[in-house]
């Protein structure tokens, strides 16, 4: 039996969600751009949204349809968001105890539960405290517990490692994957970065404009990314083109450059639209233009620089069709003079550039 099987069809005010999403276990991860709908579907799991059509059964037990819509009270869902959202005047334990409680559950039993989910989130010593007494990432942690305390078939995590420093973000990350491996339901992790979603998430489901655009494993997407957006995301140039006729194998892009590269796929006829990825850091830069080149040379413009660690994500634009991003070490950025404006020669071997159907 699927334990999550939903259609959901949600129309608000301007903007409509159309997503399907069927798992029998593990944690899949909703990504995309903001506005997406990834928060809509999330509502609309938990009973805050009513479909315009569709349905939502979880574990065998329908929580809405054309005639059914179970309030997000009735529905087996455990929630956690970007704010821990504790009551301030509880104990961790009194408010971890609080779901079974309200589920009925008997105080002493429901205490005994509260304490032994919040064993497992590491807080066993800090049952007593109350929210203000905690680190934020002690009290993200106490709202996981607390939403595992009633024994969810269902659980929603919207953003809930994005308000942690990030420090205190890659703890919690570790936490969370440890607790939800042994999480036996169906977890939707609503996130916008790429690190959660590949170390804590067995499928990702890409939305833009309310639509899933992609949808697999994490292994899946890095190999084919189908839009920029998820390209960016695993961290891929993402180039849209034709297969060529004649001459060595490339693609013809969109604003009449073209991309030479070692194979395309055996069933490949010119005409055939064709994506494909290169490696930010089988991108390399030059001052001069090189002398024993790489198949591909573009002469471009340095848009933006970011870094991380010791490295440098330099994007480059100016050549109609081709939008590159290089991944060059600091020295280097300090040996080639990169800075928005500078111009510097892009070279990508055709040997690094991998071809797929469109
Ligand atoms: N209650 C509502 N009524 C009308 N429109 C809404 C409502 N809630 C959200 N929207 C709109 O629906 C679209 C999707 O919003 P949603 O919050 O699901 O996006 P998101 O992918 O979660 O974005 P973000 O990454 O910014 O959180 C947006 O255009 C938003 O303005």
């Amino acid at each position: 039996m699927t334990a999550l099987d939903a259609s959901l069809a949600v129309r608000l005010d301007g903007f409509d969600l159309d997503v399907a999403l069927r798992r029998e276990h593990g944690v899949t991860a909703v990504l995309g751009p903001n506005g997406s709908g990834k928060t809509t579907a999330l509502k609309a799991l938990a009973g805050l949204h009513t479909l315009e059509s569709g349905h939502v059964r979880v574990a065998g037990t329908t929580w809405a349809d054309a005639r059914t819509h179970l309030p997000p009270e009735a529905r087996s869902v455990g929630m956690v968001l970007a704010d821990p959202l504790l009551f301030p005047h509880l104990t961790l334990l009194d408010n971890v105890a609080f779901g079974p409680r309200s589920r009925g559950m008997p105080r002493a039993a429901a205490r005994s539960r509260a304490a032994e989910e919040l064993g497992r989130v590491g807080l066993a010593e800090l049952t007593g405290r109350r929210p203000s007494q905690v680190s934020q990432g002690q009290a993200q942690r106490a709202a996981l517990a607390r939403a595992l305390a009633t024994d969810p078939a269902l659980l929603l995590l919207d953003e809930p490692l994005s308000a942690l420093d990030p420090q205190t973000r890659s703890v919690t990350r570790a936490d969370l994957s440890h607790r939800l491996r042994d999480y036996a339901g169906v977890t939707v992790l609503v996130t916008h970065d790429p690190l959660d979603a590949l170390t804590l998430a067995d499928h990702l489901l890409f939305l833009e404009g309310g639509r899933v655009v992609q949808s697999g494993t994490p292994a899946e997407i890095v190999a084919r990314p189908r839009s920029p957006y998820v390209a960016g995301v695993v961290g891929l140039n993402l180039v849209h083109g034709r297969l060529a006729g004649g001459g060595p194998p490339r693609l013809a892009l969109a604003g009449g450059a073209e991309l030479v590269v070692a194979e395309v796929p055996a069933d490949a006829r010119p005409g055939d639209e064709l994506l494909a990825t290169v490696n930010p850091a089988a991108v390399t830069l030059f001052t001069e233009r090189p002398e024993a080149s790489a198949r591909n040379l573009w002469h471009l413009e340095v848009a933006a620089v970011t870094v991380t660690g010791q490295r440098a994500r330099v994007r480059l634009h100016g050549v109609p069709g081709v939008e590159l991003v290089a991944e060059v070490t600091l020295p280097a950025v300090a040996q080639l003079g990169v800075t928005v404006g500078t111009r510097l020669w892009a070279g990508v071997k055709a040997t690094e550039v991998e071809v797929y159907p469109a």
